[in-house]
């Protein structure tokens, strides 16, 4: 993989002997695990690597998760699943501390089995709805930034984000081309009612083809609303 690891340093990502240990065995626990748990349906490594690994850390090439990395802050992974995009972004930055948050009970398990094994001291699981941390002290606010891959449309998303977010804090979007169009739109519209406005888009194209990425950012710039996140359910049912 060691072109996968070079794309990575190319793109800013801090990169060890540790980071490419980490990130390996990884790799092994998910394709283990899979078998029982069916946690993605990718399992071949190179594409493991390339979708999932690489596409997690492209953040690097944002300016504005530079900022986050910088001040040591505070991320919370909405919708973490099996660790993407957290695990990845925790392997590579470890002054960065992670929140991974998911609705599924076997999936956080996992995640805190891949904590416990690489050692992974800036990451803590936890099984919630995004609707429940939105309301809950010490989590609301307290945020600098959120990520989320493949969990919900934008608008959704962003009505989980806003309230986790400090003031100035950030969403970063892992989104595909077809975000450009009306999901944009509604996502621009849902970002106002919630104190947040648009802060750049970045493309980038993952290796061997796989794909065009689009990253949507957001940032807070009122405090959220205490209307949201309504209760759970309605932001997918009734989005923004
Ligand atoms: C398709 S998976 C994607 C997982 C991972 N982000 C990835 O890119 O591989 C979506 C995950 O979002 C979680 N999820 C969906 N809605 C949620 C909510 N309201 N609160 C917390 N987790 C949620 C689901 O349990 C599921 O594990």
């Amino acid at each position: 993989m060691r072109d996968v690891l070079d794309q990575m340093i190319a793109w800013g990502v801090p990169m060890s002997d540790e980071t490419e240990r980490r990130l390996r065995r990884y790799g092994e626990l998910l394709a283990e695990w899979n078998e029982r748990l069916n946690l993605t349906a990718i399992v071949e490594t190179r594409e493991m690597w390339i979708k999932h690994f690489l596409d997690s850390v492209a953040i690097a090439q944002v300016p504005a998760w530079r900022d986050v990395a910088k001040r040591g802050g505070r991320v919370i992974d909405i919708g973490s699943g099996a660790g993407i995009p957290g695990i990845p972004l925790a392997i590579g930055w470890r002054s960065v501390s992670f929140v991974l948050c998911d609705a599924s009970r076997k999936r956080v398990q996992f995640v805190e089995h891949v904590i416990g094994d690489l050692g992974l001291s800036n990451v803590k699981a936890l099984h919630a709805r995004m609707e429940e941390l939105g309301r809950q002290p010490g989590m609301r606010g307290s945020f600098d930034a959120a990520v989320a891959r493949a969990v919900a449309r934008s608008n959704v998303l962003l009505e989980y984000a806003a309230p986790m977010l400090r003031l100035g804090g950030r969403a970063f979007l892992y989104k595909g081309p077809s975000y450009l169009g009306e999901e944009e739109q509604d996502a621009v519209r849902a970002a106002r009612l919630l104190g947040a406005r648009p802060d750049g888009l970045t493309t980038y194209a993952l290796m061997d083809d796989q794909g065009e990425r689009v990253m949507a950012v957001f940032q807070q710039v009122e405090p959220c609303p205490k209307r949201f996140p309504r209760k759970p359910g309605t932001p997918s049912r009734q989005p923004l």
